[in-house]
């Protein structure tokens, strides 16, 4: 069984306006949440877990949340990477909540090609590289920080100015991720 020694973040604070509803709030798997589903299913592997969202006070259940830095008021993953790293001050696996098919097993070799002085490395896969599926250390913040004052929220151009590893697996597959109606039904169907 793998277990990986970092804490892991669901990043769980988007709008959803393609879902047309919080998708970190849609039943799914038999749990009132997918943020729920998500959670349960990680947990044995990681020594913490912790939820990020904008306002943490959207959600019915207890859990570790950590809520955006509230000084920047738009959204963006760039947001919530540099919230929590300012919070957890440590490196950090990170998954968006959306994406109920990666395997800890991902998160198992991102960790051993995990080497001293990097800042971050992502998962890829044939068809896309996927930046909330992936390790981020404290040392990227100042980078993100940089480019936010610049109300840039690219994270491509973070990885362009720091030491970012992509490591390729061979499957789409495990990041199939839901953005509209229609992939929230395929997943459900795909359980
Ligand atoms: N904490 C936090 N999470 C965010 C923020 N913006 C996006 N996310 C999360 O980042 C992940 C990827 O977000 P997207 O799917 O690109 O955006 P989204 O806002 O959820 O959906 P769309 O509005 O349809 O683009 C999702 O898990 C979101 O919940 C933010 O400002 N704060």
């Amino acid at each position: 069984m793998p277990l990986i020694p970092l804490p892991l973040v669901i990043i769980a604070g988007g709008k959803s306006s393609r879902m047309g509803s919080d998708k970190a709030l849609l039943p799914f798997g038999g749990f009132k949440t997918l943020t729920e589903f998500q959670l349960h299913r990680l947990k044995p592997y990681f020594p913490r877990l912790h939820v990020s969202a904008k306002n943490s006070e959207k959600f019915a259940f207890e859990a570790s949340f950590i809520d955006d830095n509230p000084n920047f008021t738009d959204h963006s993953p760039l947001v919530a990477l540099l919230s929590i790293l300012e919070q957890l001050q440590t490196p950090v696996c990170v998954l968006s909540v959306d994406t109920p098919f990666v395997t800890p097993e991902i998160f198992e070799t991102l960790y051993e090609n995990f080497e001293e002085g990097d800042d971050a490395i992502v998962a890829a896969s044939p068809c896309a590289s996927h930046q909330l599926c992936a390790i981020y250390a404290p040392s990227i913040a100042k980078t993100m920080r940089a480019q936010l004052a610049k109300n840039e929220h690219k994270i491509r151009s973070v990885f362009s100015q720091s030491r970012t590893k992509f490591i390729t697996f061979e499957s789409d597959e495990p990041f199939f991720n839901l953005n509209h109606p229609d992939e929230y039904q395929k997943a459900q169907e795909l359980l």
